[in-house]
């Protein structure tokens, strides 16, 4: 039977890579691209039906950082396929980005240096703000908006007899300490990326013990450091260029260093032929590669615990139920006045 992949931010990237890997693997799939920007998302298809003629490539349009689009692609979803076998949660946006070159020097001649680049623990703060929904957007992006669609595609991922997969691309820079459980959409701190990343190792944890008993099964993965848009955005470009030969020397010292999407989709390659059974719940599956340019995966546990993961699972649960009736509020309200312009003309 053919595989139904959905993979969010597929068009560059990890994402791109991954499809690409995919496709190469399988060739029955039917692969969906979920994408925010449609000319992107027609360019990535194009590039994949290149190297993969007759290949089954749907285009999708979902922003997962707009409540309204998650539902309404997860309606278009539940149209289009009567199954989802694997769901890769990786589209990502690590905005406005700043490196604190201080912490940089320190780490860079001290014993944390090879920690230091490999999580940027400490190294990397960003600035978000509230987008037109009202929630965070670091959070609505990296993670609520993948929860939601989660939520809405339940009868499709939890069929009795049919084990379905989700897969996270997480990151080692998810840390338990710039995550706060009375603060889940970090309005307060400067590392909302750290924390959104951290609150998707949580709430992986909280899927499987929920979920496993209806056939769905979630796991984590971090790609390692990655040359893609979203690491390209951190410095100049002149810095980068002056620095990636440096980066590539880096890479012979340390296997997380992996550098091109294609490494960095390692682990999500990786988990897309691992049984269910065989997953664990608390490990984050990384890409690695070796000073020789192999690549591999390594599964490490996760800073993760049960009562935690639960407290944070409720509070996703609650903020889903405001969410839901902000959106029929305002579905109303369109509708009345839409009704108020047709009487008027
Ligand atoms: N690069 C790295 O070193 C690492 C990356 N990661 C994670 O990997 C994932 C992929 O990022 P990466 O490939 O590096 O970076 P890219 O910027 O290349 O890819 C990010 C993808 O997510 C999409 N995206 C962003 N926001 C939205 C949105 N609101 N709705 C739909 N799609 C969206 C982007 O689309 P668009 O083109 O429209 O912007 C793009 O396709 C992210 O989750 C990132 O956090 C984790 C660890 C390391
Ligand atoms: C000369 C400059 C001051 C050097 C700065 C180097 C940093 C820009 C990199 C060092 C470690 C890197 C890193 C990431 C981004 C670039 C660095 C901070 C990530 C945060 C990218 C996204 C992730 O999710 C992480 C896993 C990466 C970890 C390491």
């Amino acid at each position: 039977m053919e595989k139904v992949v959905l993979v969010t931010g597929a068009n560059s990237g990890i994402g791109l890579a991954l499809c690409e890997r995919l496709l190469t693997e399988d060739r029955q799939l039917r692969l969906c691209l979920a994408c925010r920007n449609t000319q992107r998302a027609e360019a990535a298809r194009a590039a994949l039906l290149t190297s993969h003629s007759g290949a089954r490539v749907d285009l999708l349009h979902l922003d997962v950082g707009s409540v309204l689009s998650v539902l309404s692609a997860a309606q278009e979803i539940k149209a289009r396929y009567n199954r989802l076998d694997f769901l890769y949660l990786n589209a990502g946006i690590m905005p406005n980005p700043a490196v604190d070159i201080r912490a940089f020097f320190t780490g860079f001649f001290s014993r944390n240096i090879i920690n230091m680049f490999a999580t940027a623990e400490g190294l990397l703060t960003q600035q978000d703000r509230p987008n037109s929904d009202g929630l965070q957007e670091v959070f609505a992006t990296n993670l609520f908006g993948h929860f939601l669609l989660i939520r809405e595609l339940e009868p499709l991922l939890c069929q009795p007899g049919h084990a379905s997969r989700l897969i996270w691309t997480s990151s080692s820079n998810a840390r338990r300490s710039a995550f706060s459980i009375e603060d889940i959409q970090h309005r307060k701190g400067k590392e909302p990326y750290s924390s959104s990343k951290y609150a998707s190792d949580l709430l992986s944890l909280a899927l499987n013990r929920h979920k496993n008993n209806q056939g769905l099964f979630s796991s984590v993965t971090c790609p390692g450091l990655v040359m893609t848009n979203l690491t390209y955005g951190i410095l100049p470009s002149f810095l980068w260029t002056l620095i990636m030969p440096i980066m590539w020397l880096i890479r012979i010292f340390t296997n997380t260093f992996t550098l091109t999407p294609y490494n960095g989709a390692e682990a999500l390659h990786h988990l897309f032929s691992q049984k269910p059974e065989s997953l664990d719940p608390r490990a984050k599956y990384h890409s690695l590669t070796s000073g020789f340019g192999n690549n591999y995966t390594e599964t490490r546990q996760m800073d993760v615990d049960d009562e935690m993961s639960e407290v944070f699972f409720s509070k996703l649960l609650q903020l889903e139920k405001v969410v839901r009736s902000k959106q029929s509020q305002r579905n109303a309200e369109d509708k009345a006045n839409q009704q108020y312009v047709h009487h008027a003309e």
